[in-house]
């Protein structure tokens, strides 16, 4: 069990990244889902240690990671957003030297471990070509092998699938649901359909705060008899927005489909509809913008 204790986090230019962030993450993946500049890498980069909070704590199986990093360190895998330039070695030799700095020194237990992680990730056919040249994909199932050495029981992979075309984004699902089977794996991400496929848990994040935290089918359920949807006019968009609790505007098939959160029928032509993930995200986005407007 992972459990962040009202995280703090201001950058140097007084810029406030994390706003009292407290979460309990059990084994199995757990989805963070949140849009762009809601604090996800600022949260990630804080658990595996690579920067330190303002102020907060955060334990793991008993270990304090502010007060002992290395400890934690020795339990994590990290894949981060951003993995930097590929150097231009083969995978094999690129992974042996990272199970080199995890500390895994004896030949024989290395070759076994480089071996394994290859052939589990599928790049085992490829091992011999050098990793700058790898697609997006297969950059990102390397990154899941350097993520596996040494067998963690912390994993984090900050928005792993972005640019990922459906049949690898589909591959790097199946990776990351057997993996997330006995230890706890963080996936940051702002596409819903990642969460919904494969987070038995999640928490929004938006402006550096959690907007909510739960299962999504008991999220979704909580919503239930609310959702409504419309067709309607691209140019009346903006009218409905102003008119109706609308929570997300979306195309379907080249039609504009609003859906509006509400009790009873917002109006003619309105249909209930069971809610989703996405209404879920929507619906906890536009109520924390909707108190940051009332707020100012
Ligand atoms: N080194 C930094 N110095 C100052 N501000 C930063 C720094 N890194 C991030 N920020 C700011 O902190 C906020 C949170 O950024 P962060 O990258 O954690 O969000 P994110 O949810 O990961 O977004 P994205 O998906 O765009 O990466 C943003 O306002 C961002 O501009």
């Amino acid at each position: 069990m992972l459990e962040l204790n009202d995280l703090r986090h201001v950058y140097g230019d007084g810029t406030v990244a994390l706003d009292g962030v407290s979460l309990s993450i059990p084994v199995g993946m757990f989805g963070l889902l949140g849009p762009n500049g809601a604090g996800k890498s600022s949260l990630m980069r804080t658990i595996a240690t690579l920067q330190t909070p303002t102020s907060g704590s955060i334990r793991f199986d008993g270990i304090d990671l502010l007060a002992d990093p290395a400890r934690l360190r020795q339990v994590l895998g990290y894949l981060p957003q951003d993995f930097g330039v590929y150097p231009r070695v083969t995978a094999y030799d690129l992974l042996d030297h990272m199970a080199v700095l995890k500390g895994i020194t004896v030949k024989a237990d290395r070759r076994q471990t480089v071996e394994t992680l290859l052939d589990r990730v599928n790049l085992w056919d490829v091992r011999k070509r050098a990793v700058a040249g790898f697609s997006g994909g297969m950059r990102q199932r390397f990154g899941i092998a350097q993520a596996l050495i040494g067998s963690p029981r912390l994993i984090i992979v900050d928005e792993p699938t972005a640019g990922l075309d459906p049949e690898e984004r589909n591959r790097f699902h199946g990776l990351l649901a057997e993996i997330g089977e006995n230890v706890v794996v963080i996936l940051s991400t702002h596409i819903v359909e990642d969460v919904a496929d494969l987070c038995p848990r999640m928490a929004v994040l938006a402006a550096g705060r959690i907007l909510l935290d739960g299962a999504p089918q008991e999220l979704i359920g909580a919503m239930r008899g609310q959702v409504w949807r419309k067709v309607v006019a691209r140019r009346d968009v903006d009218d409905y927005r102003a008119r109706l609790p609308v929570i997300s505007t979306r195309l379907r098939g080249g039609e504009t489909v609003v859906h509006v959160l509400s009790d009873e029928s917002p109006g003619t032509g309105f249909e209930q509809v069971a809610g989703d993930l996405e209404d879920v995200y929507f619906a906890a986005l536009s109520r924390s913008a909707q108190a940051a407007k009332a707020a100012a």
